[in-house]
């Protein structure tokens, strides 16, 4: 059971709020979540619900107001830079929004980044599973283009490649297929889940799209700056009825759920969706 290992990221009584203190913004309050290794989590909610800050806090990338942090057996509450940047670049692959692709690098640069922050060059096996992602991703094509001659789709794709590239003990992914068509969504879904699952990799994935939390093994709900709910596997419709109970406040998203799991799997989802 993957229950049993110690997080690979852990979140304790975070709170983190923005604007000044005579003027706070609270976008966390009192969040506390294990991430566990081996395990595929999607974290969903209403927009500015504060998915984006905790993985950024989780992850980092900014520091909580209050509360304990641990990354990959790290406390990272009151890490420096230097040493966040180390544990980040060894042990963490990230899919953000915002690409931060290198502008000068073309795309084989841009993957083979990490590697080269790591100061080594990939191993023969490595270097086959990049070629891999390469393929996969429908860059071939553009091994040799710089990030400013992409889509943004093919641009989010690079980014996919770069952060799964040194097989990373954990990806932090937001919106990961936000800026593809639902064929390439799907495959880069398919590579996050084959991650976990042949290689225990663990993954932490916004969205907001019930059809990509559909292949997680969990799903946390955050409302307001609280964690509100989670559920286990589940398909597109069932996590859909639920955020419509979350939406309309009738409390009824769970209720609403029990009687949707009987419905459609995936499978047929994955279908309805293409
Ligand atoms: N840098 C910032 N300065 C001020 N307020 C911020 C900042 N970043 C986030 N917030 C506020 O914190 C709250 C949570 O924001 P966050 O981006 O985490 O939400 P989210 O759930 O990821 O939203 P979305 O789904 O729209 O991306 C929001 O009220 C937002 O306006």
């Amino acid at each position: 059971m993957t229950t049993t290992h110690p997080p690979v990221a852990r979140a304790f009584q975070v709170s983190k709020y923005f604007g000044d203190s005579s003027n706070p913004v609270s976008a966390l309050d009192n969040v506390s979540l294990d991430i566990h290794s081996g395990q595929f989590t999607a974290i969903m909610g209403p927009s500015g619900s504060g998915k984006s800050t905790l993985m950024h806090v989780m992850a980092g990338l900014d520091n909580a107001s209050a509360g304990h942090l641990m990354l990959a057996g790290a406390d990272i509450t009151s890490a420096n830079d230097d040493a966040l940047t180390t544990l980040r670049r060894k042990q963490v692959g990230f899919i953000f929004q915002s690409f931060n692709l290198v502008p000068t690098l073309d795309v084989r640069g841009n993957i083979l980044l990490p590697f080269e922050l790591d100061g080594r060059a990939p191993t023969a096996q490595e270097s086959a599973w990049i070629e891999q992602l390469i393929d996969t991703l429908g860059l071939q094509e553009r091994v040799n283009h710089r990030p400013h001659q992409l889509s943004g789709g093919q641009q989010q794709r690079v980014a996919i490649a770069r952060a799964l590239g040194t097989r990373p003990h954990l990806i932090f992914a937001d919106e990961p297929t936000g800026n593809l068509d639902s064929r390439t969504g799907r495959e880069v879904l398919g590579l996050l889940a084959a991650a976990v699952r042949e290689y225990g990799q663990s993954i932490v994935m916004v969205t907001h799209d019930p059809i990509a939390a559909s292949y997680a093994d969990r799903i946390v709900f955050l409302a307001d700056g609280h964690i509100v709910d989670e559920l286990g596997r589940s398909n597109a419709e069932q996590i859909s009825s639920y955020m419509l109970g979350m939406e309309s406040g009738s409390g009824a998203g769970r209720n609403d759920l029990e009687k949707t799991r009987s419905g459609a799997g995936r499978n047929d989802l994955e279908g309805a969706a293409s």
